[in-house]
C-alpha cells in the first residue's frame, strides 16, 4: 500500500499527493505539504501507541462482552423465571400488600438489570468505534506551574487505561480537548468549574487512522490544519452528512461550545457548516449535560422531510442518539390536520413562482407578507383583548339533531363569568356547566322510546357487560321481573351514555367555541380593516374564502393556530429544553413568536443564511436573521464556505449583496460552466452526454430546477436515457446517484455535482429569484454547470467572466 506520513520536516511544495492513501480516498490534495519517510521516528512511536490502546480497546471490549453476555443472561432468566420470585398471595389484605410489594422488588431488580445491560452495550458500541480509529488529534500541554507537558490524544469518547488512573483517549467535549480546536501551538487555556487553566500547546498533531493503522499525520501551526480539512472536503458527497468533529474549525467551536445564551443565532453563509455544528451542539449537550439532558429534550426543526434522513447518521455516529426533528408544516398538520387540509410552504413557493398571472396573485402576495409580521401578530393580540368583552362565536350544543342549548344561551353564560379570569379559564367553567346540563338531559332522555329500541341492536358483549354489572352489584333476584327491568334500565343507561360520549368529549375540549368563525370575523369587521394595507379588503376576501373551504394557506395557519391558542389556552412543551431551528431565514417573525409561546423557557438555537431566504414572506420584510427578533440574543457569523470549491465560490458570491464578505476555502477544482443554448433540443442532448459524463466521476449529481413543474418535465425527459430519480416533499430519503429536485427542497443538502437546468434570464429574474438561483448552486460540492435557454440571467452578469467558462450554443438542429 502507498502511504506517505506527513510531518514537519521536508518541504516539497506544489505536491499533487495523488499518491497518498488511496484507500481512504486521500486523492488529488494539491498543496504545499511537509513529507517525511515512513521510517519516521514520530511516526513509528505514534504507530506503536495506536496498537497499543488498540489492544487496550480489545481486552476492555472483552471484559465488556462477558460481562454484557451474563447480564443478558440474567436477564432472560429473571423474565423467564420472574414469577418464581415473587410470592403471590391474596386470600387477606396484609396478603395482597406483600404480593404487590414483592411484585414491585422483583420489577425493579430487573428493570435495574436491563439498564445495566443497556450501558453496557453502548460502551460495546463505542469501544468497537474506537477500536477502528481511536483517536484524530493529539495536542502536548504544559499547564504553568508543571515541568512537562502532557499528551492529550482527542477521539470521539473518552478510554482510560488499565487501572482507571490515566486517559488514553479524551472525549472531544472534554474541556481540555477545546484546547484542540481553539488554540495553535502557544499560549493557550480552557476553561474548568474552578477556573481557567493556563499554559502553552507545544505540539499539535492531527491523524488519519483508517483499520487500525495511522494513514496520514500532520503536525500543524493553524488552529485546525487545511491538509485534512483538503482531504475530508475532497472526498464526494454523501448522501448522509459527515460528523466533522476532527476538524471542527474555532468559530464553529464557539458555536458548539455555546451554554450562555437563551438565544443563538447562526448567520452563516452557504456551507459554512451551520447544520454541521447544530448536530455537533446537540453532541456536546448531550455529553456535557448528561445527568439532566437527554436527546428527547431536544427538538430539530428541519427545511423538509429529506433533510431528516439525510442528518440522521451523524449523531449515532458520534454515539448519541437523535434527537427529534420535525418540519414546521409537519407540526402544524399535528395540530390542525383534522380540521384543516394545510397548504405546505412548499406549494406556498410554486403558487409564488408559477401563478403570477392569476388575478388574485397579488392580493395573495401581499397577505402572505401582511401575515408574517409582526403587525398580524399585534392585530390578533388586539382582537383577543376586545374578544374577552364580547364577540366569540359559540355553537349550539345539539344531540340527535335536536337543540339541546343554544350558542345564545352558552356566550350570555361565558360573558357572565368574572371578567378577570382569562378566555380559557372561563371556557373551563362553561365545560363544567355543560356537563352538568348533559347529565340532566342524559337522564331524562333514558326514558325516550328510541332508547328502548336502540338498545336491542347492542351487542352481545353489551348484554354480558349489563349482566356483570347486575351482578356486581348484587342485584340479582329470583324474581324475574325485576332482573327484566333493572336490565332494560342499565341497557337504556348504557345506551345513552355511549351515544353522548362524542358530545362529552367535545365539550370537554371547547368544541362549543367556533375558531373558524371567530377567526372570520377579524377578516371581515370593519373595525379591524387595517388602513395602512392598500389590499386589505382583498386579503380579507381571499382569508374568508380559504377558511370557509376548510384549508389554511401557509400564511394562515401559524396565525390561526396562535389565536386557537389563545383562545382554548395551550400547554407547554415543558419538556423540550433545547429547540434548534435550520433554515431560520425561512421562519416569518410571526413564526418565530409562535415558537417562543410554544417553548417559552427552552433555549433556542437559530441557524440560517439570509443570502438564502427564498419564501415569499421574506420579501421587503425582516426574516429571523435580520432585525425581526427584538430579543436578547447572542449572534455568530460564520463567513468562510467549506462545501464548494474556490471557483465554484467565487462564482456564487459575485452576485450576492456583500457577497465579498464570504470567504472561500482553497480547494481547488474547475471554473463553472455556463452553456446558452438556443433550443430545448440541443440542450437536453448536451445534458444527457454531460450527465454521462459526470456519471463516471461522481456519486451524487443533481439537476436543479426552478419548480416542481420544471422538475417533473425535467425527469420524464431524463428517464429514457438515464436511471434518474425525481424527488419530491414527499420523498424521505434520497439515494446515490442522479437526481432531478427543485431548489426549494435542495436547502441544506448537497451534491458533488450540480446542473442548473435552466439559468435564463426568464427563470431567475426577481430578487427572491436571486436567492433560489444562489442556493441552487451552492448545492454544489465539486462541479457546477449551468444551462440556459436563451440569454442567461442578469446575476451571471455581476460574475467577472474569468469566474467561469462561457459557451454560447446553436442548434444541433437544423431550424425548421
Ligand atoms: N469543520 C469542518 N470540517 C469538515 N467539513 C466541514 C466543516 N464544516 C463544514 N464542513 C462541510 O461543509 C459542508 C457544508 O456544511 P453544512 O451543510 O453544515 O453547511 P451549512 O452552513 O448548513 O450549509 P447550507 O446553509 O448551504 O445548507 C458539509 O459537507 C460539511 O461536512
Amino acid at each position: 500500500m502507498e502511504i506517505v506520513s506527513i510531518l514537519k520536516k521536508v518541504k516539497i511544495p506544489e505536491l499533487i499527493l495523488t499518491h497518498i492513501c488511496l484507500s481512504c480516498q486521500l486523492v488529488s490534495v494539491k498543496s504545499e505539504v511537509c513529507i517525511v519517510a515512513e521510517s519516521d521516528k514520530d511516526w513509528q512511536e505514534e504507530q506503536e501507541r495506536v496498537r497499543f490502546v488498540i489492544h487496550e480497546i480489545k481486552r476492555k471490549l472483552k471484559k465488556i462482552k462477558g460481562r454484557a453476555s451474563d447480564l443478558k443472561d440474567r436477564v432472560i432468566d429473571l423474565r423467564k423465571n420472574f414469577w418464581d420470585d415473587v410470592t403471590v398471595n391474596l386470600d387477606e389484605v396484609d396478603d395482597v400488600i406483600e404480593t404487590q410489594a414483592s411484585l414491585k422488588q422483583q420489577a425493579e431488580f430487573l428493570s435495574e438489570r436491563e439498564r445495566s445491560h443497556g450501558q453496557l452495550s453502548q460502551q460495546l458500541k463505542t469501544l468497537q468505534r474506537l477500536q477502528e480509529s481511536p483517536y484524530f488529534g493529539r495536542i502536548d500541554f504544559q499547564e504553568e506551574g508543571e515541568s512537562e507537558s502532557e499528551s492529550i490524544y482527542i477521539g470521539i469518547a473518552s478510554m482510560m487505561d488499565q487501572n482507571d488512573e490515566d486517559f488514553l483517549i479524551y472525549d472531544w467535549r472534554a474541556p481540555i480537548s477545546s484546547m484542540y480546536y481553539d488554540y495553535p501551538p502557544g499560549e493557550a487555556q480552557y476553561e474548568t468549574m474552578d477556573g481557567a487553566i493556563r499554559g502553552e500547546i507545544t505540539l499539535k498533531r492531527q491523524f488519519i487512522i483508517r483499520n487500525q493503522e495511522i494513514k496520514g499525520m500532520f503536525d500543524t501551526g493553524l488552529t485546525i490544519g487545511d491538509h485534512l480539512l483538503q482531504a475530508v472536503l475532497g472526498n464526494n458527497a454523501n448522501t448522509k452528512m459527515k460528523s466533522i468533529v476532527a476538524t471542527i474549525q474555532k468559530e464553529q467551536n464557539k458555536i458548539i461550545r455555546n451554554e450562555k445564551s437563551k438565544l443563538l443565532v447562526v448567520q452563516g453563509v452557504a456551507g459554512s457548516g451551520k447544520t454541521s455544528a447544530a448536530l455537533q451542539r446537540v453532541a456536546y449537550l448531550l455529553y456535557k449535560y448528561r445527568e439532566v439532558l437527554s436527546a428527547e429534550n431536544m427538538v430539530l426543526f428541519s427545511p423538509n422531510p429529506l433533510f431528516n434522513s439525510y442528518v440522521a447518521t451523524v449523531l449515532p455516529e458520534l454515539g448519541e442518539e437523535n434527537m427529534k426533528q420535525t418540519t414546521f408544516h409537519e407540526y402544524l398538520v399535528q395540530r390542525l390536520g383534522k380540521q384543516y387540509s394545510i397548504e405546505s410552504p412548499f406549494d406556498q413557493m410554486e403558487y409564488y413562482l408559477t401563478k403570477s398571472d392569476e388575478e388574485q396573485y397579488e392580493a395573495r402576495l401581499a397577505g402572505i407578507q401582511w401575515k408574517a409580521s409582526l403587525n398580524h401578530k399585534q392585530l390578533i393580540d388586539n382582537y383577543v383583548n376586545d374578544l374577552e368583552k364580547k364577540g366569540i362565536q359559540f355553537r349550539n350544543i345539539s344531540f340527535r339533531g335536536e337543540k339541546l342549548i343554544s350558542s345564545a344561551k352558552i356566550r350570555d353564560y361565558f360573558y357572565s363569568l368574572d371578567r378577570t379570569m382569562s378566555i380559557p379559564n372561563r371556557l373551563e367553567e362553561v365545560s363544567k356547566w355543560l356537563l352538568e346540563k348533559i347529565k340532566v338531559f342524559e337522564e331524562k332522555e333514558r326514558k325516550e322510546d328510541w332508547v328502548l329500541e336502540e338498545s336491542q341492536l347492542l351487542d352481545k358483549e353489551d348484554f354480558l357487560q349489563v349482566y356483570k354489572e347486575m351482578q356486581d352489584e348484587d342485584e340479582y333476584s329470583d324474581d324475574p321481573f325485576f332482573n327484566y327491568a333493572r336490565e332494560e334500565q342499565l341497557l337504556r343507561k348504557k345506551v345513552v351514555s355511549d351515544k353522548l360520549k362524542p358530545l362529552k368529549r367535545k365539550v370537554k375540549r371547547f368544541f362549543f367555541l367556533d375558531v373558524r368563525k371567530t377567526y372570520a370575523k377579524l377578516f371581515e369587521l370593519e373595525k379591524y380593516r387595517v388602513e395602512e394595507e392598500p389590499l386589505w379588503d382583498e386579503i380579507a376576501t381571499l382569508t374568508l374564502e380559504q377558511l370557509k373551504s376548510k384549508s389554511l394557506t401557509w400564511e394562515d395557519a401559524t396565525p390561526y393556530l396562535y389565536f386557537q391558542d389563545k383562545l382554548l389556552g395551550f400547554r407547554e412543551n415543558a419538556a423540550i429544553q433545547h429547540v434548534f431551528i435550520d433554515e431560520a431565514q425561512d421562519y416569518s417573525p410571526f413564526q418565530f413568536a409562535y415558537f417562543r409561546q410554544i417553548y417559552p423557557n427552552s433555549r433556542m438555537t437559530l441557524l440560517g443564511d439570509i443570502n438564502q431566504a427564498i419564501y415569499a414572506h421574506a420579501l421587503h420584510s425582516d426574516t429571523l436573521l435580520t432585525s425581526g427578533v427584538e430579543e436578547k440574543q447572542e449572534r455568530i457569523t460564520l463567513q468562510r464556505s467549506y462545501r464548494s470549491t474556490k471557483p465554484i465560490v467565487e462564482f456564487t458570491k459575485s452576485f450576492m449583496p456583500n457577497g465579498d464578505e464570504i470567504e472561500a476555502f482553497n480547494r481547488d477544482g474547475e471554473k463553472p460552466k455556463v452553456y446558452e443554448v438556443d433550443d430545448p433540443y440541443t440542450r437536453n442532448q448536451m445534458l444527457v452526454n454531460h450527465l454521462r459524463e459526470w456519471q463516471k466521476e461522481y456519486q451524487t449529481i443533481a439537476v436543479i430546477c426552478k419548480t416542481k413543474e420544471e422538475s417533473l418535465d425535467v425527469y420524464n425527459r431524463l428517464q429514457s436515457s438515464l436511471p434518474v430519480k425525481l424527488i419530491d416533499e414527499e420523498t424521505f430519503t434520497f439515494h446515490k446517484g442522479l437526481v432531478v429536485l427543485p431548489a426549494y427542497l435542495a436547502k441544506g443538502i448537497e451534491f458533488d455535482a450540480v446542473v442548473v437546468f435552466d439559468g435564463s434570464n426568464d427563470q431567475y429574474e426577481t430578487e427572491l429569484e436571486k436567492n433560489l438561483f444562489y442556493t441552487a448552486c451552492t448545492r454544489a460540492m465539486h462541479a457546477l454547470t449551468v444551462y440556459s435557454l436563451g440569454p442567461y440571467n442578469r446575476f451571471i452578469e455581476d460574475i467577472p467572466t474569468e469566474y467561469y467558462q462561457h459557451y454560447k450554443v446553436h442548434s444541433y438542429y437544423p431550424k425548421q
